[in-house]
């Protein structure tokens, strides 16, 4: 019993000082930015900017994103662009936030900042250790080498007739929910619907998951719905025991599943099957990795493991991240009749008046995708509006950001966050920045609305831009083509509200889709829907 308490005492000695040293070293790191003068909301050297947060915070709907808090913060710094630093140890590591295009494009593109460890707690669940999404310098390199040429926009557009059939089966879903009258959740089954697209483009592997059960979608979803993030502040969610065996077991269930894929896939490589389809990404890198190897050597298990990485990762980012933005387009258009109006004339003038047509015309001329500058500009403010990500990256000594009021920004020891959805919507570069209108992707140079250089960013640029870009805007187009003149969306807010009332600030720039973190960002509550069917 002695002994047991003695341990117990040495342990919690251990953990304080532990805890302590921490906090010395948070603190630390800002009193000296403090003594520099740089922009920052007024700072404690126990409590950081915690008080600061939590004020923020009360002015804020309960589970909105991080984002918004630091969105608010922001205008604080009218000065610098409103970009600024932010001490939230123990929720969160040391942080530069930037909130302007200037200092974006320094960040990704001249410095080309390295991804930072903060990032790995929270890929983890989903794609395992080491993922393309984390990693850097070399390994990174060969990585993204071997998978650009399976994301390009050409292949992308191969994969049209794919898409079409997976985008039928969430046409078919729509039209029961419309002839049952029902509410549903739209953000649910669009993240089945492109769980369906991810899994034929990158694994030619046809998930159906929109129309049951699939053992890797769920455990991809089941992680999803147990992740949190490193910095949860609920500890009872964050400790909770439960909650890494069931991520270890979905880990599991994914790998097991995507490796017997892999295996299909390399026998019909050596068959010659793979040859008369569209390729699926990893079709691709086993043609290519086989090319350098005897076939009988089949696939060896450093490059499964690293495939199989690859492909959860894919599976994640390709579904999670499009599914909202389609779920915020409805729901955009609807509450915007007329540009909904100007979209549908777009479709029409594009593919005919035949609702049925639309689908031939672009298995037959899958480039006519691409003349649509209206849908095209839709979507571009959807994202303007609702970036479903953003860009953090870890800053380096002797890395300094400039902005053009002449203020330095140092970076070493910093998480440096390119917050997307402050920055698309900062008043400095953006008129009119919380409304809804396509038609600033649409002006000329001299227009007021003629957006800011590289103030768009919702897919980051730089080399570590997004290399699913080319298949999310096509996945969103086509969702569009298929559904916009077919369908009319209404979200259900007001219902969910009536039923189970909320407490307090229920709205985040006026919109009761306010986003929350599922992976990305996602519209709050599923986006409670009803469909009807036009006439
Ligand atoms: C609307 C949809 C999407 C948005 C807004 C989006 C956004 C982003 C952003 C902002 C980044 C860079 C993050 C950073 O700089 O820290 C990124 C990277 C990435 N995205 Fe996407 N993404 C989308 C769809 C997709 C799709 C369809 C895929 C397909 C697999 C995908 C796969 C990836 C991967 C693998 C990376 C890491 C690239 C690298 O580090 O080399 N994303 N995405």
């Amino acid at each position: 019993m002695e002994t047991l308490g003695r341990v117990t005492l040495t342990l919690t000695v251990i953990l304080v000082i532990d805890f302590l040293r921490r906090l010395i070293r948070a603190r630390l790191t800002f009193y000296k930015l403090k003594k520099q003068e740089l922009p920052m909301p007024s700072w404690n050297p126990v409590l950081g900017h915690l008080q600061k947060l939590d004020e923020s915070l009360k002015r804020l709907p309960k589970g909105c994103q991080a984002t918004e808090l630091f969105s608010l913060m922001s205008h604080d710094f009218p000065d610098t662009s409103r970009s600024f630093y932010a001490d939230c140890w123990p929720f969160g590591n040391p942080l530069l936030v930037i909130n302007s295009p200037e200092l974006a494009i320094q960040v990704c593109q001249e410095h080309d900042l390295p991804k930072p460890p903060i990032l790995i707690p929270f890929f983890k669940p989903f794609a395992g250790d080491g993922n393309l999404f984390v990693v850097n310098g070399k390994e990174w390199r060969h990585s993204r080498s071997l998978f650009n040429p399976g994301f390009s926009a050409a292949a992308m557009l191969e994969h049209m007739p794919h898409i079409i059939t997976e985008a039928e089966a969430y046409v078919e879903k729509l039209q029961y929910h419309a002839k049952k009258g029902d509410t549903f959740s739209l953000d649910e089954i669009t993240c089945d619907y492109m769980m369906d697209v991810i899994g034929v483009v990158t694994l030619n592997s046809h998930l159906k998951f929109q129309n049951g059960y699939n053992a890797l979608a769920s455990a991809m979803r089941s992680s999803l719905r147990w992740h949190c993030l490193p910095e949860e502040p609920n500890l009872f969610v964050r400790w909770n025991p439960i909650r890494p065996i069931v991520q270890a077991y979905n880990g599991y269930k994914m790998n097991r599943y995507i490796s017997t894929e892999l295996d299909k896939r390399y026998e019909e490589w050596k068959s010659g099957k793979a040859t008369d389809r569209a390729k699926s990404v990893i079709d691709i890198v086993i043609a290519d990795y086989m090319s350098q190897r005897q076939a009988a050597e089949g696939l060896d298990a450093e490059f499964k493991h690293w495939a199989i990485t690859a492909i959860r990762l894919f599976l994640f980012a390709g579904h999670d991240s499009t599914a909202a933005t389609i779920a915020y387009s409805c729901y955009l258009l609807s509450k915007h009749p007329d540009k909904l109006s100007k979209l549908r004339d777009e479709h029409s003038e594009v593919f005919g008046t035949d609702l049925s047509a639309a689908t031939e015309i672009l298995k037959q001329h899958p480039q006519s995708i691409n003349e649509l500058p209206y849908t095209t500009a839709i979507i571009k403010e959807v994202l303007r509006l609702f970036p479903p990500a953003s860009g953090m990256r870890g800053g380096l000594p002797n890395v300094y950001l400039h902005d053009k009021y002449g203020n330095k920004f140092p970076t070493e020891n910093l998480n440096v966050w390119v917050n997307h959805s402050a920055l698309h919507r900062n008043p400095e570069y953006w008129p009119e920045p919380h409304s809804f209108i396509p038609e600033r992707w649409l002006a000329k140079p001299g227009d007021p609305l003629y957006p800011p250089k590289r103030g768009w960013r919702p897919f980051e640029y730089g080399p570590r831009n997004c290399i699913g870009q080319s298949l999310a805007m096509l996945d969103i187009k086509i969702t569009l083509v298929m559904t916009a003149r077919r369908f009319d969306f209404k979200d259900k807010y007001a219902e969910l509200d009536s039923s189970r009332p909320l407490r307090g600030i229920s709205t985040v720039y006026g919109e009761r889709a306010y986003q929350i973190t599922q992976g990305a960002a996602h519209p709050a509550d599923g986006l409670p829907c009803q469909v009807t069917l036009r006439g």
